[in-house]
Formats: C-alpha cells, sequence, structure tokens
C-alpha cells in the first residue's frame, strides 16, 4: 500500500492505495500532521510499502512532515520535485521551478486524462487556472484568493463583518441577493469564484474553439459546478498527476 499526501496551504489531502492496482483503500482530509497520523493509523488493513508527497509549504514543514511519516510508519517519503518537463507536458513558467508543485501535477494529470488541450481550475485557498496545449505546452495560468482568503480579507480588514461557520454554511443554500451580512458576504464571493471560472472558460474558447476539456478540482470545485457544465470534476487530480510523477513500483 501507498500512502498518498497533498500538503495544501489549508488541508493535507490523504488517501492509501493498493500498490498493484490502485484500488482506493482509505483517504481524507485533515488539517494537521498530528491528525493525519492519527486518521491514517485507524485504517485496520494498513501495510504500508512506501509513501509520496506533493506540498506547496515551506521545505521546513515538508521535511517535518517526512519525518513524522518516517517514524510513523516506517517508509520513506518520496517528494515530488519541479520539472522542465514530464509525462509530455513542458513546464511554461520562465522558472519552470517557480511553478506550484500542486498546479503542476494537476497539468500532467489533467493532460494525460484528456489527451488533449486542456484547461484545469483548481479552488483551494487560492484559485487557479493552468492552461495546456494539445502538444503538451503549459501556457501559464493564473492564481486568485480562493474562498477561504477573501472571506478571511473580508473579515480582517473591515470592523463590521463578523459571523461563524455554521451561519456561512447555511447562506449558501441560495446565490440570490443576500440579506444579511453572511449571505451578502459568502454568495458575493461565490459570484466572484463563479466570474472567475467563467472568464478561465472565455480564455479557453479564445484560444482552442470548442476544442479542449475542462478539469475542475480543490475543495470548493462544487461552488462552481453550474458556472462550468461542461467540466470533468475530478477531485483527485492532484493525485493523478503525482503517481505519474512519483512512480514507486
Ligand atoms: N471536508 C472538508 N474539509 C475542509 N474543507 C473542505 C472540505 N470539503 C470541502 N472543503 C473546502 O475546501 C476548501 C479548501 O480546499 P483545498 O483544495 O483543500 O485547499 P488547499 O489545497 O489550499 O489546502 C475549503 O475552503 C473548504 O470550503
Ligand atoms: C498558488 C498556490 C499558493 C496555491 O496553493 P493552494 O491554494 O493549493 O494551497 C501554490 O500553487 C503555490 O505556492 N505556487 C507557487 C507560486 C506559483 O505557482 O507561481
Ligand atoms: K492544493
Amino acid at each position: 500500500m501507498i500512502l498518498e499526501l497533498d500538503c495544501g496551504n489549508s488541508f493535507i489531502k490523504w488517501r492509501v492505495i493498493h500498490a498493484g492496482d490502485a484500488t482506493i483503500v482509505g483517504g481524507g482530509i485533515v488539517d494537521s500532521d498530528q491528525s493525519l497520523v492519527a486518521e491514517v493509523s485507524t485504517l485496520a488493513s494498513l501495510r504500508l510499502s512506501g509513501c509520496r508527497i506533493v506540498s506547496v509549504r515551506s521545505e521546513e514543514e515538508t521535511a517535518a512532515l517526512c519525518a513524522l511519516i518516517g517514524q510513523a510508519f516506517r517508509v520513506v517519503a518520496q517528494v515530488a520535485e519541479p520539472a522542465q518537463q514530464a509525462a509530455g507536458v513542458r513546464n511554461g513558467y520562465e522558472d519552470y521551478q517557480r511553478l506550484g508543485m500542486d498546479r503542476w501535477l494537476a497539468a500532467l494529470g489533467a493532460f494525460h486524462l484528456a489527451k488533449g488541450a486542456c484547461l484545469v481550475i483548481d479552488l483551494g485557498t487560492a484559485a487557479k487556472a493552468d492552461f495546456i496545449a494539445a502538444d503538451g505546452e503549459h501556457l501559464g495560468g493564473y492564481i486568485c484568493p480562493g474562498m477561504p482568503l477573501m472571506r478571511s480579507q473580508l473579515r480582517t480588514h473591515t470592523r463590521r463583518i463578523r459571523y461563524d461557520d455554521a451561519s456561512a454554511a447555511r447562506a449558501l443554500t441560495s446565490l440570490a441577493p443576500g440579506r444579511s451580512t453572511v449571505e451578502a458576504v459568502e454568495r458575493g464571493c461565490v459570484l466572484m469564484l463563479q466570474g472567475f471560472a467563467r472568464t478561465q472558460l472565455e480564455q479557453a474558447r479564445a484560444l482552442w474553439g470548442e476544442d479542449f476539456t475542462v478539469f475542475l478540482t480543490g475543495g470548493d470545485a462544487p461552488l462552481v459546478r453550474e458556472a462550468a457544465p461542461q467540466a470533468r470534476v475530478v477531485p483527485d487530480l492532484v493525485f493523478v498527476g503525482l503517481a505519474m510523477a512519483c512512480p514507486l513500483d
């Protein structure tokens, strides 16, 4: 079994797969290294032979997580490293090492699945879009604040925007004009994300006509579902790319 980790700025997504056929044994989302070890340890049949990690956290945080995994599960964690090209995709950044590893792996996964031009929209702490042409050239992308950042900036930089998580969740049952602060902010931020997604689709159409595949991933992907009805929702797109970048068999 292989432990796979996707360490974003807010959460660690994890899953355990069988080494042979890649069937999924278990998975989840946690907010700390300690909770990760605790959750993975609860898998009854756990027999790890390896671990691969993608991280957009600092070198120090990533090294600390690898050390913890080593102690807890007796496996050496392999961390995905930047590359100029891989699996038929050429990194489009001027300095390829600067492209976020989650974006790079999602691009590899998307191109592998689409076998043609594709647009990846990844909605996490940040909202990201990446464009990969039919010949595998990564054309670059866009980064904007995602839902958690938009929300927290409003809370931090205003005096009268204050509400709790439970009312935030309730506010999103509709996108009608808000009649309370929580509705106005939560719905406003979702409309920003949807606008982001629509603009990326327009860009893709300008580049490729109708001949492209759209992938939607990241924890907040469900919030823009209607704005991109043609999108393939692939929550584990980064893991698809991670397996390609770090083969362990
Ligand atoms: N089970 C969950 N736990 C936490 N956040 C979740 C969950 N499901 C969806 N989300 C949403 O996912 C977002 C975080 O997305 P994610 O892609 O994990 O971010 P990052 O990779 O930047 O850590 C949160 O804003 C939250 O709204
Ligand atoms: C853009 C990001 C902060 C997104 O992080 P996430 O929302 O997945 O937590 C991450 O991909 C990153 O740190 N990228 C490096 C900068 C860049 O891609 O240009
Ligand atoms: K991420």
